[in-house]
């Protein structure tokens, strides 16, 4: 059913939920994105961080997102080992894939910026409002993975009339990358239904965990400011 089958106050709200564009399987043209739905996490330490992450800051029923920092002079700081492990095996699997600079921007050998991992919850139907990460706080290269579940992520040039919208499935255990024009030009976000539409097919969205890693600019790590 396409939106001029039927007038736009249809009463068929049953219909409503799954009647949305067909998200893409595979990364959209849009430079500084980069996605592959082959390269996932190991099951284990993938199931393992889902478990930590949900024990650890998600016991209590009105938290849904926690932030973490890691000081530029010891980037192991603040971040508990299973996240350290995270970010040194998905450094090591997406080596191959990205361009050199990419990965050297999100895995620098000498850090010079703070880190920070912020926690994401969300039951079946949540999401979150399409933005930019905040440009007054966070630099360039964002890499974000999912846990626990899928989830589909639209993606919308920030100049409306640049180019169209464009949405991803993002299955459980990939990451996605958001550097230059995908990380400042566009904005992401995840809509509030129960199910994707993937596709030819509808996937139920189940509970999900995103942690997604930025670096914070000079003086943005002065809590209080
Ligand atoms: O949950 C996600 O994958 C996205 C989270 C996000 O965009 C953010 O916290 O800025
Ligand atoms: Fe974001």
């Amino acid at each position: 059913m396409t939106a001029s089958d039927e007038p736009p106050d249809s009463p068929n709200s049953l219909f409503d939920e799954i009647v949305i564009d067909s998200a893409v399987l595979s990364a959209p043209p849009i430079p500084g994105l980069f996605f592959s739905p082959d390269l996932l996490l190991p099951r284990e330490m993938a199931d393992d961080v889902f478990r930590f992450c949900i024990q650890e800051y998600f016991h209590h029923q009105s938290v849904n997102q926690i932030m973490l920092f890691g000081v530029a002079s010891d980037p192991s700081s603040g971040l508990p080992p299973q996240l350290i492990t995270l970010l040194s095996t998905m450094s090591d699997l997406l080596q191959p894939s990205l361009p050199p600079d990419v990965h050297a921007l999100l895995f620098p050998k000498h850090p010079s910026a703070a880190r920070q991992a912020i926690v994401n919850l969300y039951h079946p139907g949540e999401g979150i409002t399409p933005h930019v990460d905040l440009l007054s706080r966070f630099g360039d290269g964002i890499i974000g993975v999912s846990l626990g579940c899928s989830c589909v992520m639209d993606f919308a040039p920030v100049n409306q009339e640049a180019e169209s919208p464009v949405s991803l499935f993002l299955p459980e255990r990939t990451m996605i990358v958001l550097s230059g024009d995908a990380r400042y030009k566009w904005t992401h976000g995840i809509q509030k239904r129960m199910t994707d539409r993937v596709a030819d097919r509808i996937v139920e969205r189940g509970v999900r965990v995103s942690i997604t890693f930025r670096w914070l600019l000079p003086g943005a790590d002065v809590v209080g400011e």
